[in-house]
């Protein structure tokens, strides 16, 4: 019976957890979309855009490259998105549909989410998105032992350069706790070999933040130093390696992440910045 696998139904919870997210993805990029289409009808223009339906798609492809997936599939789910936008928007659906997308030429990131520059509707619909601490109970549905090896998988792409090099001999059987504190998230990783693994002991010393906060520093979009300053991440523990891994931090080799996983954090912290403040001005 493929039920009583193993292991298999929180496998399966998840699965469904990441499908959920999908359809309200696609169902909140609908909407912008039409939005795009009013103001675009607003300015006289009306038709469609191929040449950005194929960045759309290029930069899709690319991300998706960076991340694992066969050529072509993450292309081709934008494909069947900007049909339904095109549909949304009562244009014609048959474009290039389910074509691929050329490869190849610089692909520009073109998020434009930061809350100056996004009209007002748009301000409404990040409004919607909910608070990160909202996905909390989602988060807990995912089992922690599924949830450290994502971490892992993330450290060992992010950390590639510094775990290949000698920056992170200091965490050498040290221990030290990541906390996410409004997703109720808590990990501590130690150092083995060249490996970043989770382990389930007591950390050290403890960096803690909220999910925008870690996300921002991650994507680039905010230092270390400023955020430890602004005491949006918080040290606890040992002083010692609590500095030492916050000077790791301000020193990462950025350059030598992965492009498209750097246009993937940068674009998610920005999203998340402009929900966060989009949710905080309802007042
Ligand atoms: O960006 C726009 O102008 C849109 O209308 C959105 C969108 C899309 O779904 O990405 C849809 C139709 C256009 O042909 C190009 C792009």
């Amino acid at each position: 019976m493929v039920e009583r696998t193993p292991g298999l139904s929180p496998v399966r919870l998840a699965i469904d957890g990441v499908d959920d997210g999908l359809v309200v993805l696609l169902a909140a990029r609908a909407r912008l979309a039409q939005l795009a289409g009013r103001l675009k009808a607003q300015a006289g223009i009306s038709g469609r855009d191929s040449r950005r339906e194929q960045r759309v798609r290029q930069r899709a492809e690319l991300l998706g490259g960076a991340l694992g997936l066969s050529p072509g599939v993450a292309s081709g789910v934008l494909g069947v998105a900007i049909g339904e936008a095109c549909r949304a928007q009562g244009l014609e659906t048959d474009l290039d549909q389910g074509g691929q997308a050329t490869t190849g030429g610089m692909i520009v990131p073109t998020m434009q989410t930061h809350t100056s520059s996004v009209p007002s509707a748009a301000q409404s619909l990040l409004r919607l998105v909910p608070p990160p601490k909202r996905l909390a109970p989602l988060l807990k549905a995912v089992p922690p032992a599924l949830q450290g090896r994502l971490l892992e998988r993330a450290m060992a792409k992010v950390l590639a350069g510094p775990l290949a090099g000698d920056a992170l001999e200091f965490m050498a059987g040290r221990r030290l706790g990541i906390e996410v504190s409004d997703l109720g998230l808590r990990w501590v990783v130690e150092l083995q070999g060249e490996r970043l693994l989770v382990v389930d002991a007591p950390a050290e010393a403890t960096v803690r933040g909220t999910a925008t906060d870690l996300l921002l520093l991650a994507g680039r979009l905010e230092d270390a130093d400023t955020l430890f300053f602004q005491r949006r991440l918080v040290l606890t523990g040992d002083v010692e390696l609590g500095l030492t891994a916050r000077n790791l931090l301000d020193r990462l080799p950025w350059e030598k992440v992965p492009l498209g996983l750097r246009i993937a954090l940068n674009r998610g912290a920005r999203f998340a910045q402009a929900a966060r403040s989009a949710y905080h001005s309802q007042g």
